[in-house]
Parts: structure tokens; C-alpha cells; sequence
């Protein structure tokens, strides 16, 4: 080690706490030459919070010990080659050695992230409805705890939620491979806390989570009406807040509209940043199969891509179902993919599709979903409270059918179709600037296609 950074690690360690020196200073590796003296930090986060926090007092000391304005520089990387550990094992919540330099813990047993490598940002497909959600995501990955958190992803089921958690998993691994990122559902939170307490060792529990760099914890909804479970989910978030590890979430609703969740900790989730997933248009829808089958190795034209993406809206799992049927009866029977090969597989499946989503279903869907006749729903009366479940409806049918304007005019008491489009435009405007609405339309969305 450098004469000059040992002198100046002996300095700092009578300024600042013990668990200051060990966690930012220690990982630091030193080169010094006549130009300046070169601190390598193992990732950018660390190199951030040095630079903020603990730069001018560096700078001060060296001076005071060279006589000198010797220029203290920081970068990322190591000075031998050899990639620094993120930082050393659980400095944060491990007991605070006596002295930076004392031996060595006993070496933790491996560290498992749970994540998986397929899902990164390079094979998530970008649309209107889900590019607000991985900029964030990435934002997070390229400075964890520090651009969101926490980072809540909310939407229906199957629109990429998980898979954009992990890429940010991935991402923020890459970023720095010393970190410790811990992937888990809900589920499994809540069956760890349990085990834990039968087993009496809720403190082995505790430092599990609270001691990783960042936590993303899938399906949050599944924690509702689980007090016990949300009581230590709490702890463990403010634990994390506050020493700057990132949070990642996701819930299939807004939380702040999930029943039986405390209040608190739904205030918590709102002190970062929540973006809803919307279901993907048709180009999106288009696009993603034909990035999974390109992944797959499968042969898809356009013209089957946009088949299944005209006919499949529910989800990206029912379209990636899909594909994997037809891959799957392609080989069996050696078949090309053709239109007509995958109009006759799926024919069932598109078939459901198709069904569910009628004009006079949507009708009837909205009308049960606002609570108001159907009669009055298609009559010509236009108090709000008619009116808006009415565009609503008009919207969808745009949105989720193949008819024309003037068509759904017509199944709307004979309106026209400039009404219908009216209707689109107001209803589109309203899903982005209010919350409810959005919602209502995602759930009828779901309630539709499901
Ligand atoms: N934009 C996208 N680009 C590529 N793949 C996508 C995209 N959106 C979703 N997928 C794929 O769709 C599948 C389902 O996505 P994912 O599991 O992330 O959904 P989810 O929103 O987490 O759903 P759930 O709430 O049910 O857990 C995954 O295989 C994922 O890779």
C-alpha cells in the first residue's frame, strides 16, 4: 500500500467512525505517483459516495502530510488489475472491527442472487407502454440507491414487470460484480419469515436482508393483509433506505390501492418513484415476438407476428405461450411457420381470444364494472355519470376489436363516428394525467382479455 494513503488511513480512522473507514476507505486501492495520489474505487457507487463525503477530507490531510496541494484523484477500477470487493463482507451491519486492519472475517457462505441472465434491458423490447418503466429501471441500475427508491413497478399481470426488475438485477451486477443483490417473490419473503419463526432465528432473518445492496422483491401485493410479514418488511425497508440500498419492487396494482396494506408502509412506497407497465400495443406486441423467436432460433415472418399480435392482447406470457406452441408443433411436424400453419394450431386459442372481446361484451363489462344499466349506457342520455363509462366503453372497443369507427358508432345507439373517435381521444388524454382512470382502464383491460 502506498506510504502516503496508510499515513492518511491512520488519520481518517481518528475522524471518522470505525464502520466509515472499513466500509468506503478500506475498499479503496491507492497508487501514487509524482502527480498525484490515485484512489480506484471497486464501483461508481462507492467512488460517488467518496467523492461526496469524504474527498475534501482526503484532500486536507494529504496536504497537511506532503506539504503540499497534491491533486487526490478518484476512478473506478483497482490499481494491480485486481477488481476490489464491492465492499468487505457485511461491513455495514457487522459487528465494527476495533481497526480496519485487523484479520480477516471467516469468508461468507456464497452469496445467491436468484437472478436470472436472460432477463436484461438487451432483450426487453421498448414501447410506448412499458419505456418510462426501463428507463427507470435502468436509472436505478446505473446508481443504485441513489436515482429512485424505491423503484416500484405496477401493472398487469404478464407485461414484463419481473423481467425488467431483473434486468436492473443484471445490470446493476455488471455494473459491480462485488454487489450483493437478493431477487426474490413476495412469497418467498413471507415463507422465510415464517420458517424463521419457528425456527427462532429471526436475526439470521433480519441480517439476510439487511444486508444486501439491493433487495427486489416481486408481487408485493401478496403481502397485504400479512401484518407480522409487513411489520418486518418495514424494518427491513427503512434499514435499506437509510443506508442508501436500493429497493426494487412490483405490484399488479398502485399500492396505494391495495387493501389490508398498512398505511405506513404504503407511504414508503411512495417516497421513490412508481411507474406503471401498460399492456403493449400492437407494434410492441408485434416486435416482442419476433425478438423471442429470434431468441429461440425460430423462423417468424412479419406476417405471423402480426397475426398473433392482432388476435392475442391479453399479455406478453399469453403471446410468448403462443409462440412456444407453435415452435413446439413445428418441430414435431417439420412444418414452416406459415399464417395458415398458425391460424390452424392456435386456432382454439386465438378462437378464445377472439371471443372474449366483443363490442357487446365490452358494453356489458363496463356497464356491471360501473355500475350502471346497460340501457342507460347505450341510451342517448348524457349526465357524467353516463357519458364517461359510455367513452370508456367506446374506447375499448376501438382499442380491443377490429371494427371501424362508424361500426362501434352503430352498436352505440347509432352514434357517430366522430363521437366514437372523440370518445378514443378523451379517454386516451385522461389515462395520462389521472391515476383512477388509468387503472379502471387497465383493470377493464384485464377483465377483458383475461
Ligand atoms: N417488453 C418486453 N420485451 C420482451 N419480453 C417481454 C416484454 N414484456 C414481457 N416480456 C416477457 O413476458 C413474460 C412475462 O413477463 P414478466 O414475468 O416479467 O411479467 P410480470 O409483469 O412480472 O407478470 P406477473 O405480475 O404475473 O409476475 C416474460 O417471459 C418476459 O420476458
Amino acid at each position: 500500500m502506498s506510504d502516503l494513503w496508510r499515513r492518511c488511513l491512520e488519520r481518517l480512522e481518528g475522524e471518522l467512525s470505525a464502520e466509515d473507514v472499513h466500509t468506503w476507505l478500506m475498499p479503496l486501492q491507492p497508487r501514487e505517483d509524482p502527480t498525484g495520489l490515485f484512489l480506484y474505487a471497486p464501483n461508481p457507487y462507492s467512488l460517488d459516495t467518496v467523492r461526496e463525503q469524504y474527498l475534501v477530507k482526503i484532500q486536507s490531510i494529504v496536504e497537511h502530510l506532503t506539504g503540499r496541494a497534491l491533486p487526490v484523484r478518484l476512478e473506478v477500477g483497482s490499481s494491480g488489475g485486481r477488481p476490489a470487493p464491492m465492499r468487505p463482507a457485511s461491513a455495514t451491519h457487522a459487528s465494527t472491527p476495533a481497526s480496519p486492519r485487523a484479520p480477516e472475517a471467516a469468508p461468507e457462505p456464497p452469496h445467491v442472487h436468484n437472478l436470472d441472465p436472460h432477463y436484461t434491458f438487451e432483450t426487453f423490447v421498448e414501447g410506448k407502454s412499458n419505456q418510462l418503466g426501463k428507463a427507470a429501471a435502468m436509472q436505478v441500475a446505473m446508481n443504485p440507491g441513489r436515482a429512485y427508491n424505491p423503484l416500484l413497478l405496477y401493472g398487469g399481470t404478464g407485461l414484463g414487470k419481473t423481467h425488467l426488475m431483473h434486468a436492473a438485477g443484471n445490470l446493476l451486477m455488471q455494473n459491480n460484480p462485488g454487489a450483493k443483490v437478493l431477487y426474490l417473490r413476495s412469497e418467498q419473503f413471507v415463507s422465510g419469515m415464517v420458517k424463521a419463526l419457528q425456527q427462532k432465528n429471526m436475526d439470521d432473518f433480519k441480517r439476510r436482508f439487511r444486508s444486501v445492496d439491493a433487495l427486489l422483491i416481486d408481487d408485493i401485493q401478496f403481502f397485504a393483509g400479512k401484518d407480522t410479514t409487513q411489520e418486518e418488511f418495514f424494518h427491513t425497508f427503512n434499514a435499506l433506505f437509510e443506508a442508501k440500498q436500493q429497493i426494487i419492487l412490483t405490484c399488479d396494482r398502485y399500492p396505494k390501492e391495495l387493501d389490508k396494506l398498512e398505511p405506513r408502509l404504503k407511504s414508503r412506497l411512495g417516497w421513490g418513484l412508481s411507474v406503471a407497465i401498460e399492456p403493449p400495443d400492437f407494434e410492441t406486441r408485434a416486435a416482442i415476438l419476433l425478438s423471442k423467436a429470434a431468441d429461440k432460433g425460430m423462423e417468424v415472418s412479419e406476417d405471423v407476428a402480426m397475426l398473433l399480435a392482432r388476435r392475442i392482447r391479453s399479455n406478453v406470457r399469453d403471446l410468448e405461450g403462443a409462440l412456444n406452441t407453435l415452435a413446439a408443433r413445428a418441430n414435431f411436424y417439420r412444418k414452416p411457420i406459415t399464417t395458415d400453419f398458425a391460424e390452424e394450431t392456435l386456432r382454439d386459442l386465438l378462437n378464445t381470444h377472439a371471443q372474449a372481446v366483443t363490442v357487446p361484451n365490452i358494453q356489458k363489462t363496463v356497464a356491471d364494472y360501473y355500475q350502471v344499466r346497460l340501457s342507460d349506457l347505450l341510451s342517448k342520455r348524457r349526465v357524467r355519470s353516463l357519458a364517461r363509462p359510455r367513452q370508456v366503453a367506446m374506447a375499448l372497443s376501438k382499442e380491443l376489436t377490429e371494427h371501424s369507427l362508424p361500426e362501434i358508432g352503430e352498436a352505440f345507439g347509432g352514434r357517430d363516428h366522430t363521437t366514437v373517435l372523440h370518445a378514443c381521444r378523451t379517454i386516451r388524454g385522461f389515462c395520462e394525467k389521472d391515476v383512477r382512470m388509468r387503472q379502471d382502464w387497465e383493470q377493464l383491460i384485464r377483465i377483458l382479455t383475461g
